[in-house]
């Protein structure tokens, strides 16, 4: 799949795995649900599209308490392989989050500039709490300084793609993530 194009595997599907079962169980600490709650009281997932996709889907199903979950897209300026800001909202959650636990999944944060305008944006919505959990993150690039709780995997300045993460609108299918050969967009 792909011949050619990946120059090397950055994280493994195994590693992913492992991985996401540890944040869901940090994330399940936070969240312990009170006896005889109220299902408004559930954790809501919010995921970002379409990156987030495959680890919303994966993270949800490894999260041992109840979630209830939404997707919001938002169209970002810039070139293919980085970004310059957040231009509006494609589509938005389909209901209210005011009073609410609600915890913003994300694939990766590279500039910080997505995230920090989603944070702004569902801030003035009012929820109870707001925090982000994100699968990647590219600590050398953040020009954006954005606070997030919980972080899969730190890595290198490098564009890669799969398991959600696109160049091209391709490679989002690949299981694992991994480093795109320079060749492809140079
Ligand atoms: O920290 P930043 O520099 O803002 O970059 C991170 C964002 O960029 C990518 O999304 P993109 O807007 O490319 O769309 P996609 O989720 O549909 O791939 C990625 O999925 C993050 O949402
Ligand atoms: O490294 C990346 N890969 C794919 N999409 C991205 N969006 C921001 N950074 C990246
Ligand atoms: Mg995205």
């Amino acid at each position: 799949m792909y011949d050619g194009d990946i120059a090397s595997v950055v994280i493994s599907e195994d590693r992913i795995r492992a991985r996401t079962i540890e944040l869901a169980a940090e994330l399940a600490q936070r969240y312990q649900p009170a006896p005889g709650k109220d299902p408004e009281e559930d954790l809501l997932l919010v995921g970002v599209l379409k990156g987030a996709m495959m680890f919303m889907t994966d993270l949800a199903r490894a999260l041992p308490i109840p979630t209830q979950m939404e997707f919001m897209a938002v169209s970002s300026y810039g070139s293919s392989t980085s970004s310059s800001g957040v231009g509006r909202i494609l589509k938005d959650l389909d209901r209210d989050i005011a009073d609410r636990d609600v915890l913003i999944v994300e694939d990766i944060i590279d500039s910080g500039l997505t995230l920090s305008w989603l944070v702004r944006n569902l801030e003035a919505r009012n929820p109870r709490s707001l925090e982000i959990c994100t699968l990647l993150r590219k600590p050398d690039a953040i020009s954006m300084q954005v606070e997030v709780s919980h972080v899969g995997f730190d890595i290198p300045n490098d564009f890669v793609v799969g398991y959600g993460l696109e160049y091209d609108e391709r490679y989002r299918d690949l299981p694992y993530i991994g480093l795109l050969d320079p060749k492809v967009y140079c």
